[in-house]
C-alpha cells in the first residue's frame, strides 16, 4: 500500500458462500459485494443491461434479486443511474462478475459499491439452474452467507425469516418528507400529486419532462393529503411488498376517484387502483422481472416490449369485458402476453387509469412513455 492510501472496505474475493432456498435447495458460490448473512424473497430478472436500475429499484426492497444474464458488472456503476437513494435490494445473486468495468460513464465498481452499501450478494452461481427452479417452484425466500457454509444452519434461518406475502413494505421505503419535482424552466402545465409507495426517480422526472409539477407524498398521505395539494391529476407509484396490505393507499385511491380527479397508477399503483374499483390481487408463481416483456394493448392491438417487475397481479377478466364497479364501467386494457396476466386497467366512467409495468423505463425500453401523455391528455380535459 503506497503513501497516503488508506485500507478501505473492498468487495470480498474468493470467499466461499452459499445460496439455500426455503424448499432446501443450495447453491455454492462466492461472496460477491459485502460478506455477511442475508435474507429475502428469490426472484430473477431477465433484463440483459441496466442492473443498476434493477438494483436501486425500491419495488425490490425485501428480495434477493438473480440475475439470468451471465455477465454483470461490465458497465460498472455511475451517481447517475440510481433509481432512488441507494441499492434497495436485500441480496444479489450473478454467475459472471466483470473484474473490470468499462465505459464511459462508469465512475465506480459495481463489487465496491455493493460492499459500500453492505450488500450481501453471491457470485459464481450456477444461475440458469436457480431460474429453472424458481420457474418451476415459483418465487421462494432464500438465504445468502458468507459467514458459515453450512446449509442446514442456513435453512433454518431461512424458515424464520417473513414471507413476501402478507409483507407491508412501501411505508419502509416511501419519503419521509414531502417534496417537489419540476422542470428548472418552461412551462408548468399541470400540479400532480405523487403518493411514493416506493417511487422510482425517473417517474416524476418523466412528468416534469411534459410540464407538471410534481409533488411526491409519503406513502401513508391521504386522499384529503393527495387534494390538498389542488392537483389536475394524483399517481400512485410502484413500490415493493404485497398490495392486499396496503388499505391506506386503497382509500387514498377511493377517495381520489370519488372527488373525480385524474388518477394515473404504475405497477403497484395499478394494483391499489384495482383493489379500489373492487378487484382483488393475487400472487404470480415467479412474476414479471425485466427489460424486454411484451405486452398488448387490448383496444388497438399494439404490442410494446416493456420493463416489468412484478411478482403479484390484479385479478380481473382479460377478454375485454366491461366490469361494472362502484366507480362505473372498467375494463382491462392491456395484458402480458406471455401468460395472460392483467397488465393494465381502465375505467369508462371515470378519469383513471393504470399499468401494472414501467413507462418510466429506467432502465428502458422506450415503449410506453406515451402513458405519461395519456396521462397529461387526461388532465388536460379535467376532472368531473
Ligand atoms: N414494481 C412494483 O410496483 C411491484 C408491485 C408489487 N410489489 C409486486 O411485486 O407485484
Amino acid at each position: 500500500m503506497g503513501a497516503g492510501e488508506q485500507a478501505r472496505p473492498g468487495p470480498a474475493v474468493g470467499q466461499p458462500a452459499v445460496l439455500v432456498l426455503e424448499d432446501g435447495r443450495a447453491f455454492a458460490g462466492e461472496a460477491y459485494g459485502a460478506v455477511g448473512e442475508t435474507f429475502g424473497e428469490a426472484v430473477f430478472s431477465t433484463g440483459m443491461t441496466g442492473y443498476q436500475e434493477t438494483l436501486s429499484d425500491p419495488s425490490y426492497y425485501g428480495q434477493v434479486v438473480v440475475m439470468t444474464a451471465p455477465h454483470i458488472g461490465n458497465t460498472g456503476v455511475n451517481d447517475r443511474d440510481y433509481e432512488s437513494s441507494g441499492i434497495q435490494v436485500a441480496g444479489y445473486v450473478v454467475r459472471d462478475p466483470s473484474r473490470l468495468s468499462s465505459n464511459w460513464r462508469a465512475e465506480r465498481g459495481l463489487a465496491a459499491e455493493l460492499a459500500r452499501a453492505g450488500v450481501v450478494g453471491i457470485s459464481g452461481v450456477d444461475t440458469r439452474a436457480l431460474t429453472r427452479h424458481l420457474r418451476e417452484r415459483g418465487a421462494m425466500r432464500c438465504g445468502i452467507s458468507s459467514l458459515s457454509a453450512d446449509p442446514a444452519a442456513l435453512l433454518g434461518k431461512v424458515l424464520a425469516s417473513p414471507e413476501m406475502v402478507g409483507a407491508d413494505l412501501a411505508p419502509e421505503v416511501s419519503t419521509r418528507e414531502p417534496y417537489v419535482v419540476a422542470a428548472a424552466g418552461g412551462e408548468r402545465r399541470f400540479r400532480v400529486a405523487a403518493l411514493d409507495l416506493g417511487i422510482k426517480r425517473n417517474t416524476p422526472l418523466s412528468m416534469a419532462a411534459r410540464g407538471c409539477e410534481v409533488h411526491v407524498l409519503p406513502a401513508r398521505a391521504t386522499a384529503d393529503d393527495l387534494l390538498a395539494v389542488e392537483p389536475d391529476g394524483v399517481f400512485f407509484s410502484n413500490g415493493p411488498g404485497d398490495p392486499a396490505t396496503a388499505d391506506y393507499a386503497v382509500e387514498a385511491a377511493s377517495g381520489v376517484l370519488r372527488a373525480g380527479v385524474p388518477l394515473f397508477g404504475i405497477c403497484f399503483g395499478n394494483q391499489v387502483l384495482g383493489r379500489a374499483l373492487g378487484f382483488g390481487t393475487y400472487k404470480l408463481t415467479y412474476g414479471h422481472r425485466g427489460i424486454n416483456q411484451p405486452v398488448k394493448d387490448l383496444s388497438t392491438g399494439q404490442i410494446a416490449v416493456t420493463c416489468h417487475n412484478h411478482g403479484f397481479a390484479v385479478a380481473a377478466p382479460t377478454d375485454g369485458t366491461h366490469v361494472d364497479t362502484p366507480f362505473g364501467r372498467v375494463a382491462v386494457s392491456h395484458v402480458a402476453l406471455n401468460d395472460d396476466v392483467v397488465e393494465g386497467v381502465a375505467c369508462l366512467d371515470v378519469p383513471a387509469f393504470s399499468v401494472q409495468y414501467h413507462p418510466e423505463a429506467a432502465a428502458g425500453p422506450h415503449d410506453a412513455q406515451g402513458l405519461f401523455d395519456r396521462f397529461c391528455e387526461l388532465m388536460a380535459k379535467g376532472g368531473k
